[in-house]
């Protein structure tokens, strides 16, 4: 579960003060998918990095499975966008599944099992041996997807995770996204600026405002459970949702400031 309660962040320094999240309030359920979109730079990776406990807020409180977070909270993964940057290149793939399960003190043999079975879930049973480099880029997002299943974390965290992939292969990592998903039971927060990926992934969707950053909405997406990149894409609701928010987020980027709040002479 997440809890998020008067989230403010300020970045300082340099003579320039960015309040990058004015006010935000929201509540993610155990076991939800939760999607975040708004308006470019407004927030929507400070706020997640505010939840993995890379940054402090500058006000309010955030709490993960019930604990305030002051440094990265227990049974947290997060997947960033930049796959190329996240999997160590001179490590095979098992070996980088393997590495933060050996910090967490578990035992040799539950290693091999446990990397075993998330690269199976991600149906890259054979790539264990290779080097991050040897694959394609769609193949690197998919070992920094089982690392994260291996951690068997309670919440996971998606920065933009699609956003350096092609179409299809983009389409084939959120319907394996949804998939683990269901099957490992996790609490997900999906920040995404793209709003079709948004409704396709979500069972919620939280419109940010541009700066100073606050929930527009907070929209329940109640498609049928079941996704499917063609039928889903199609539905007449689908339509309606996606046009419901690209309409929200324009009117945000009307409305909206700009995020320097200050400027020292
Ligand atoms: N380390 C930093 N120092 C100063 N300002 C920052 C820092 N990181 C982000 N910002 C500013 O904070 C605001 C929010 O940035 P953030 O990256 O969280 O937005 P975003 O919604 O994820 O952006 P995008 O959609 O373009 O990826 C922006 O104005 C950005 O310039």
């Amino acid at each position: 579960m997440l809890e998020i309660q008067s989230l403010r962040k300020t970045y300082g320094g340099q003579g320039r003060v960015v309040e990058a999240i004015g006010d935000i309030t929201l509540t993610v359920g155990d076991g939800q998918f939760a999607c975040v979109v708004g308006p470019s730079g407004c927030g929507k990776t400070t706020l997640l990095r505010c939840l993995g406990g890379l940054l402090t807020p500058t006000a309010g409180e955030v709490k993960v499975n019930g604990q305030a977070v002051t440094g990265p909270p227990d049974g947290v993964a997060i997947v960033f966008q930049e796959y190329g940057r996240s999997l160590f290149p001179w490590l095979r793939v098992a070996e980088n599944i393997e590495l933060p399960l050996k910090s967490k003190g578990i035992a040799k043999a539950d290693r091999r099992t446990i990397v075993a079975e998330s690269l199976e879930a991600v149906s890259l049973a054979d790539a264990g041996k290779a080097y991050p480099w040897q694959l394609s880029g769609g193949m690197q997002q998919r070992v920094a997807i089982a690392r994260a299943i291996a951690f068997q974390p309670r919440v996971m965290l998606m920065d933009e995770p699609f956003a350096a992939v092609d179409a299809q292969t983009r389409a084939d990592l959120e319907d394996l996204v949804r998939t683990v998903w269901k099957q490992f039971g996790m609490t997900m927060l999906f920040v995404t600026h793209d709003i079709d990926e948004a409704v396709y992934l979500g069972q919620r969707v939280v419109v940010l405002s541009s700066s100073p950053t606050h929930v527009l909405e907070n929209l329940d997406i109640d498609l049928p459970d079941d996704r499917d990149q063609l039928k889903t894409r199609s539905d007449a609701r689908f339509v309606e949702l996606r046009s419901h928010i690209y309409a929200r987020i324009q009117e945000a980027k009307g409305a909206g400031g700009n995020a320097t709040v200050a400027t020292a002479p």
